[in-house]
């Protein structure tokens, strides 16, 4: 990604709220639409979201971030599924759920980690439903008979498909990769398979606007469970990088209310920061930075949105943003990355 590429820039929502408490309302409302998503999902309601729900707020969109949700929603027209493949922190999610949201259908969010497994996608029994039937045979005579009912709740992948929703699975590669063998039949054959459920539904037909943006870090991706080739081969794969400078520097002003030589100095540190650590710095490092340094410096010199910051202030914020990442390492750990993190800034 070039810096050429973001010359022309909009920012979808307002660009640069100065109103610390609107935008604080408008995250909690979002935290609670999120909350109350998953209580839904968790009480066997609909996972399904009006993609309006799930917009990304702020979203900059650069030239560079354009061209790759305009990749991604190209291949989904196409009719492949998309695999973001990226460093954490570069923009997956938010450009996952942005491409979602452009498609206008039905957004069902997943979340990959170690207890996802084939009911958790597609569905499960959730215990019985018991009722009685009071047969009154003749006046005086009653026979009262219990019944259980088996009562089949569908997971996120049944709705989706069904519904032809876009499923955003982020993180997939966190999962098993045994619980993805359902998926094979879905992108090869149009049809899911419910293995629990018994009876002549059993599978769903494919929605034919059915669509999926699966997420993966790239580390992980090679790393911790290898998935099956056939199923990633069913995947077309977007490359995700760091976006280019000017691209950071609006996403890292979208987020926080600092003057843009601020935004500058933040972002021009932890590009070099990037370069010079072997650490993963991805933007959100400089968001979270950019936060903490409104705050600090504003204690400090009685005002914030300054440009310039002190040369120890920004190499103790931008510690604490990395330090999480030497988590379980010695000492001297800690003590080389503050030397190296004070030689950058
Ligand atoms: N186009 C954008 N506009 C506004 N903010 C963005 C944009 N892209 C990324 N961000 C912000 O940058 C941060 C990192 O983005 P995101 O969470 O999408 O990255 P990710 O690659 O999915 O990370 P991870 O691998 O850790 O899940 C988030 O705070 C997100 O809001």
């Amino acid at each position: 990604m070039g810096d050429d590429s973001s010359r022309k820039r909009k920012v979808r929502g307002r660009k640069i709220r100065r109103d610390r408490s609107t935008k604080e309302g408008r995250r909690a409302k979002k935290e609670l639409a999120r909350k109350a998503s998953k209580a839904a999902s968790k009480n066997g309601d609909s996972p399904l979201s009006d993609p309006a729900a799930v917009a990304p707020e702020p979203f900059v969109e650069t030239d560079a971030v354009t061209a790759l949700r305009d990749r991604i929603t190209g291949w989904l027209e196409a009719d492949q599924p998309v695999h973001l493949i990226g460093p954490t922190g570069c923009g997956k999610t938010a450009l996952a759920l942005s491409a979602a949201v452009t498609r206008g259908r039905p957004v069902v969010w997943l979340n990959g980690d170690e207890a996802v497994d084939t009911a958790a996608l597609v569905g499960d029994h959730a215990g019985g439903e018991r009722y009685k039937e009071d047969d009154r045979f003749v006046s005086g005579v009653s026979k009262q008979t219990e019944i259980v009912r088996e009562r089949w709740v569908d997971n996120p992948l049944s709705v989706a498909v069904r519904e032809g929703a876009t499923l955003v699975y982020n993180e997939f590669s966190r999962s098993d990769p045994a619980a993805h063998n359902v998926l094979l039949s879905v992108f090869e054959e149009g049809v899911l398979e419910r293995p629990g459920k018994r009876g002549e539904d059993r599978t769903i037909d494919v929605h034919p606007e059915f669509r999926a943006i699966l997420t993966s870090n790239d580390v992980e991706y090679a790393g911790v469970h290898e998935q099956q080739d056939a199923l990633l081969d069913r995947f077309v794969g977007v490359h995700v990088d760091y976006y280019d400078a000017e691209t950071e520097r609006e996403i890292v002003r979208a987020h926080v209310d600092l003057e843009d030589e601020a935004v500058e100095t933040i972002v021009n540190t932890m590009r070099t920061l990037r370069d010079d650590l072997d650490l993963v710095v991805g933007t959100r490092a400089a968001i979270t930075a950019a936060k903490g340094l409104a705050v600090f410096d504003a204690k400090r010199n009685g005002k914030s949105e300054t440009g310039e910051f002190d040369d120890e202030l920004l190499t103790d914020v931008f510690m604490d943003v990395l330090v999480p990442k030497i988590a379980g390492d010695g000492p001297d750990d800690v003590s080389t990355l503050r030397s190296r993190i004070a030689e950058s800034v």
